[in-house]
């Protein structure tokens, strides 16, 4: 394991720490996912438009008074569920994480939607970016960001279908850490490739 001498030195991050949840929370994140999905699905007559309106302001009740700050709410915390459980991140499941690389494994379901079937374009680097967050911490680089992210697109994305992503770091040089991936269909076909340039945080750097 090529654990960084500078492994502990965060710039301005503060250290990743998993948070426990209750088992309700994977299942509320997946819940809204769906509601998600549904919200860019739907064409409703207007009672269920409004019943609707009205059931969602009284989530939205519900949650509104345990909004805490940003390193306190398990969103993206979370590295057994989909996206960590964070709404932003695509839902998928890492299930290789070491200094080799990552691999992570899900679909791009219906909110990702693009047009004509296809994934939007924009949720490729999301997915990669994430991805190589996740790989050049596995491989015990301290805490980065994305200085550029470059994705060739192959083939055409497709909704609903099983997918995986594997990126690992191809080389480290001073602060900066060189990191490529894949995006394969089940066939082994390449839908998409990505390299990126992450470059290490100074002391202070947010
Ligand atoms: C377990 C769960 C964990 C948690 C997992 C969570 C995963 C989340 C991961 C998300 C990561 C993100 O998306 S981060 C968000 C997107 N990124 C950002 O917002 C970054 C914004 N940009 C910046 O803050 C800055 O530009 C930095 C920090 C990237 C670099 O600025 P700097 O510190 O002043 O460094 P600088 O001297 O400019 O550059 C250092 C070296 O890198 C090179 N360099 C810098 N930028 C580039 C570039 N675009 N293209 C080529 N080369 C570049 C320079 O030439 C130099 O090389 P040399 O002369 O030394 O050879």
């Amino acid at each position: 394991m090529a654990v960084d001498e500078h492994y502990n030195e965060h710039g301005g991050f503060p250290k990743f720490e998993t948070a426990k949840v209750e088992p309700e929370y994977g299942e509320l994140i997946e819940a809204l996912r769906r509601v998600q999905d549904l919200a860019v699905s739907v064409d409703m007559p207007a009672d269920a438009l409004k019943a609707a309106l009205a059931q969602t302001q009284q989530l939205v009740a519900t949650m509104e008074p345990h909004v805490v700050p940003e390193r306190k709410t398990p969103a993206g915390r979370v590295p057994r569920l989909p996206g960590r459980g964070s709404l932003l991140m695509l839902p998928w499941t890492v299930e290789k994480f070491d200094a080799d690389g990552v691999r992570s494994r899900g679909v791009f379901r219906r909110f990702h939607l693009g047009g004509n079937g296809a994934a939007h374009g924009g949720t490729l680097p999301l997915l990669f970016d994430d991805l190589f967050g996740l790989t050049q911490h596995a491989y015990g680089r301290p805490i980065s960001r994305t200085a550029y992210l470059h994705v060739n697109y192959r083939k055409i994305t497709p909704l609903n279908q099983p997918l995986v992503v594997e990126g690992h770091v191809d080389k480290v040089e001073g602060r900066k850490t060189f990191i490529s991936a894949t995006l394969k269909n089940e066939d082994g076909e390449l839908i998409a490739d990505s390299d990126a340039l992450m470059v290490q945080l100074l002391p202070g750097q947010q």
